[in-house]
């Protein structure tokens, strides 16, 4: 049957920007977009609440920058923003407002003045400062009808929506992560705050896997820069697993601890031949000494320098003084020493040989001073080839493919391209909600959704947004429950791993009972910071107001105004594998990280006698929480007119609710006619289902 001529896919969302005023001398995907979506005329209405808003956006970067302008564009006259970093050349692809004069400038001061040019009469207010600056307070917040984040990083986002909580201010929230994108509304009481949804946690690998037993790229790349070059450029004193093999004949070997050390004697080619025999020969040969762990795997291969590099050729190796003394520390290339060009191009065995020994040497020669406080940066070149080519060094003993620095780069850097096109749409996104919460328009927000692949031929998938999770203990004061050994851990690793990791606080403050047992501030005097120290390397069972089975602990945050109350249950033994820091905190909303098959089948069988896991994560992506690529994802959709599910209604919204419970099903309606959106259900962390806001 010849199929339905479709009807153009326009949503209603899209009658709301006041994008009557924009330049269209200044291109941006952003107006690309508009032509194709946007009603021509805002209303008077709309003008007037825009004119009077007073915004704040968090992050000028990649959305941030798109941001500005559009708001600006809309019409909107008082805008305040902050961001705490400066230009760098690696933003100026999709930072439109940035030039390569601007690089080490402000961003947010920048970004005011770029826009001012085009809307000179605006009033912006730039903030070259951290969020989670103690001046940014809840007063600070309050002055504002609407918050918008274009930030980068969980901790921000978090702190960002507290502010937002406890300054009743709405909140806009974005993030893209190369074409997916999303923008979600969060208003106090009335939909889900950022906190209600699970996150994902960071992804984490077995150690054991790490250091014994890597069967992917991914594996090596960990070792080489979570191990190995932690060992040698970082600090010295932090524990590490690189001496801990599946093999017991080397632990605590002598021969095992002082590897790392430079001798005093021995220059700088006799030390790099010593580590690299020490992690590629020696190391693999005790690991195959212990015939269990290769019976059902490859065993791998040990790889001596003499055996790639001839001892004659890594004495001409390179030539160090294509990077001059003046040269500015961050440009050291051992790349650029041995003619190497290419970052797409597969170096051989041999090259990353030479790369590892050229890059120990040129931080040994030109870096010398960071060496001890170095830990891995996907911006610092040398950095990147040396862990590029260790890791490569690495998978050819495993039989694993060699990679290019770009690829390694990308893995270890948690890299996905930023689009510039994706931050312009999330932009337009945020403008259009943050009008409708200027409106007060509730019934019309939505949660968009930007694909990669469009699905029932959308690219932008909006949603109804959620109520607030009752069992969120940011939004809805839950109780936590926390499970203990009372008499092992320290007061510091709760507040380390619990406080600061899990609840996210920045100035905590720990309460039993009237006992105040720890807190941050600057107006402590001595004797209340000697006191704090004091109980922090106390066990908890032994603090002045003991902590066991059955305490509640009122944990605060000053500045977030955030206050959790913490029921302690006391229990004996921890799964090191399972529950690394020994202490387990439920009733919040961290979603586990996303297993991965190959890992967790060698983890079962290692040997090792590690039990943490090595997280990779440099870089917090502008995480996207719920993203459902397409229809296939959903589970259960149900596909409704708008009309149906809320007041605001389009009027050009027909009537259809049909339940799908299958991508077939999805796919079959897809050839429905009208202006349909595809509705997500969901359940909430604790199984219950969740309502849509009404
Ligand atoms: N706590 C914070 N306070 C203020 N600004 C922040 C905070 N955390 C992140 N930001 C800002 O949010 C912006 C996020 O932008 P974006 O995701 O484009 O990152 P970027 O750092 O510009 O680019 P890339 O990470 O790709 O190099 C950055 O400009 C960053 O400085
Ligand atoms: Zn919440």
């Amino acid at each position: 049957m010849p199929k339905k001529k479709k009807k153009n896919q326009t949503l209603n969302l899209y009658r709301y920007p006041s994008l009557c005023s924009i330049n269209p001398s200044i291109h941006s995907p952003y107006f690309d977009f508009l032509a194709l979506s946007v009603s021509p005329m805002a209303s008077q209405q709309q003008l007037s609440s825009i004119k009077g808003a007073k915004v704040l956006m968090v992050g000028a970067g990649g959305i941030g920058c798109e941001l500005l302008k559009t708001l600006a564009l809309s019409g909107f006259e008082d805008i305040h923003t902050i961001d705490m970093d400066t230009i760098e050349v690696s933003n100026l692809n999709r930072q439109f407002l940035f030039r390569k004069s601007h690089v080490g400038q402000s961003k947010a001061k920048v970004a005011r003045e770029a826009v001012l040019r085009f809307r000179p009469h605006i009033s912006i207010t730039p903030y070259h400062a951290n969020v989670k600056d103690a001046c940014f307070n809840v007063e600070f917040f309050k002055q504002f009808n609407v918050v918008l984040n274009g930030l980068d990083n969980l901790d921000a986002r978090r702190h960002v929506n507290r502010l937002c909580l406890a300054a009743d201010v709405p909140l806009i929230e974005s993030g893209t992560t190369g074409f997916l994108g999303q923008v979600t509304v969060h208003i106090k009481g009335k939909t889900e705050c950022y906190e209600c949804q699970p996150k994902p946690a960071p992804k984490t690998y077995p150690v054991c896997t790490i250091t014994s037993t890597p069967s992917k790229f991914v594996h090596c790349i960990v070792w080489a820069k979570e191990l190995l070059f932690a060992k040698l450029f970082g600090d010295k004193n932090q524990e590490n697993d690189l001496n801990v093999r599946s093999s017991d004949a080397t632990r605590q070997s002598e021969h095992a601890e002082d590897v790392f050390e430079r001798k005093k004697e021995e220059d700088i080619e006799q030390y790099g031949r010593r580590i690299y025999d020490h992690v590629f020969g020696y190391n693999i040969e005790v690991a195959l000494s212990n015939e269990e762990t290769w019976k059902h795997r490859n065993r791998p291969k040990p790889i001596y320098s003499r055996d790639v590099l001839p001892v004659e050729l890594t004495q001409q190796n390179g030539n160090v003084d294509k990077n001059s003394v003046a040269d500015d520390p961050s440009s050291v290339s051992a790349m650029a020493s041995l003619g190497l060009k290419n970052p797409q191009d597969i170096w051989s065995l041999s090259e990353n040989s030479r790369i590892f020994f050229e890059a120990l040497k040129l931080f040994f020669v030109k870096r010398e001073k960071e060496i001890g406080n170095l830990t891995f940066d996907k911006d610092d070149q040398l950095a990147v080839e040396f862990v590029t080519a260790a890791a490569n060094i690495r998978a050819a003993s495993f039989g694993i493919p060699l990679h290019s620095l770009f690829e390694a780069k990308g893995i270890a850097g948690n890299i996905v391209h930023a689009v510039a096109t994706t931050n312009a749409i999330i932009a337009g996104l945020i403008v259009i909600e943050a009008i409708k919460v200027l409106q007060n328009d509730v019934n019309s927000y939505r949660m968009t959704y930007c694909l990669e692949h469009p699905s029932r031929k959308m690219l932008l998938m909006p949603v109804e947004p959620f109520e607030p999770n009752k069992s969120c203990y940011v939004c809805s004061e839950t109780p936590l429950l926390l499970e203990v050994n009372t008499y092992c851990s320290k007061l510091r690793d709760f507040v380390e791993k619990i406080v600061k990791a899990k609840l996210g606080m920045s100035f905590p403050s720990i309460m039993h009972g009237s006992s105040l047992l720890y807190e941050v501030g600057d107006d402590l005097d001595e004797a209340m910071i000697t006191n704090y120290a004091a109980n922090l390397d106390k066990v908890l069972s032994e603090l002045p107001s003991p902590v066991t089975g059955g305490t509640i602990l009122t944990v605060d945050d000053l500045q977030q105004e955030l206050s959790c109350s913490v029921t302690i249950k006391h229990r004996e033994e921890f799964d090191e594998e399972k529950e690394p820091d020994g202490m387990v905190l439920s009733g919040w909303t961290q979603a586990p990280a996303k297993e991965d098959n190959n890992t967790s089948a060698n983890n079962g069988e290692s040997t090792s006698n590690t039990s943490q896991a090595v997280s990779l994560e440099t870089m917090e992506v502008n995480e996207i929480q719920i993203v459902p690529t397409g229809a296939g994802s959903v589970s259960s959709g149900t596909k409704r007119k708008l009309s149906d599910m809320s007041d605001a209604a389009d009027p050009d919204h027909s009537s259809v609710i049909t339940e799908t419970s299958s991508k077939e099903e999805l796919q079959e309606l897809d050839d429905d006619d009208g202006d349909d959106v595809v509705m997500i259900d969901d359940v909430n962390s604790d199984g219950s289902k969740k309502k849509r806001l009404q």
